[in-house]
């Protein structure tokens, strides 16, 4: 059993509107988010700030415990409320979500051999499509004290299990699961790359 969280309370600057409740072929952002994450999580978590706008949302809304400390804030609160210890993390941002991905990072993290399993491309973590064990929230809670934003901050105190390119490109070839989406003009490339 693992649970899912769609993070959600981000500002949207620079997208201009809350990108949430941007709609992606046909469904809003979060609620796609939300069936994707369905399949293989019970309960689905939405977590933000401001909930009045994700009150149709079809999952269970989390108020974030401490406010506007970007995503890190919604890992904390997505661990604090997690019925289960393990919690697979996606941004509402990111349109897409390869079940055989999803699947696989959940696997791992039920092997429990480490605290966090997360994508890498090349050198790069991909920490909003990754899952988290409870056992991070002491360091969490470390780095948002230490108003430190950046969610791999805390990677260096935990058990870190990567999942390699060349392990889940087989699973996502186009790597469109960590397709993300800052501004509109990121959208219309999406659409665009989609065609090709
Ligand atoms: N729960 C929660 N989610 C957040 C918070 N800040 C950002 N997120 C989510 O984290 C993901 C990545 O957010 P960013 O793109 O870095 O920031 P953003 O605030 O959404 O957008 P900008 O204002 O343009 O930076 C998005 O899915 C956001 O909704 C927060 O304070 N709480």
């Amino acid at each position: 059993m693992i649970t899912g969280a769609v993070l959600a309370g981000g500002e949207s600057s620079r997208f201009g509107r809350d990108k949430a409740l941007e709609v992606f072929h046909g469904t809003r952002m979060v609620d796609r988010c939300v069936q994707g994450l369905r399949a293989l999580c019970d309960p689905v978590l939405v977590v933000a700030n401001d909930l009045s706008r994700l009150l149709d949302v079809d999952a269970a809304l989390v108020r974030d415990i401490i406010p506007r400390r970007g995503p890190l804030g919604g890992i904390y609160t997505a661990l604090f409320f997690s019925p289960h210890p393990w919690v697979l993390v996606k941004a509402t941002d990111m349109p897409y979500l390869e079940p055989a991905l999803a699947e696989r990072l959940a696997r791992e993290a039920l092997q429990d051999k480490a605290d966090v399993v997360v994508p890498r491309t090349g050198p790069y973590y991909e920490p909003l499509l990754a899952a988290y064990h409870v056992r991070c929230l002491p360091h969490v809670a470390r780095c948002i004290r230490d108003d430190k934003r950046q969610i791999i901050s805390f990677y260096g105190k935990v058990r870190v299990r990567t999942l390699e390119e060349t392990q889940w490109r087989p699973l996502d070839p186009r790597g469109r699961s960590f397709w993300n989406v800052n501004t509109p003009e990121d959208l219309q490339r999406i659409l665009l790359e989609e065609e090709t």
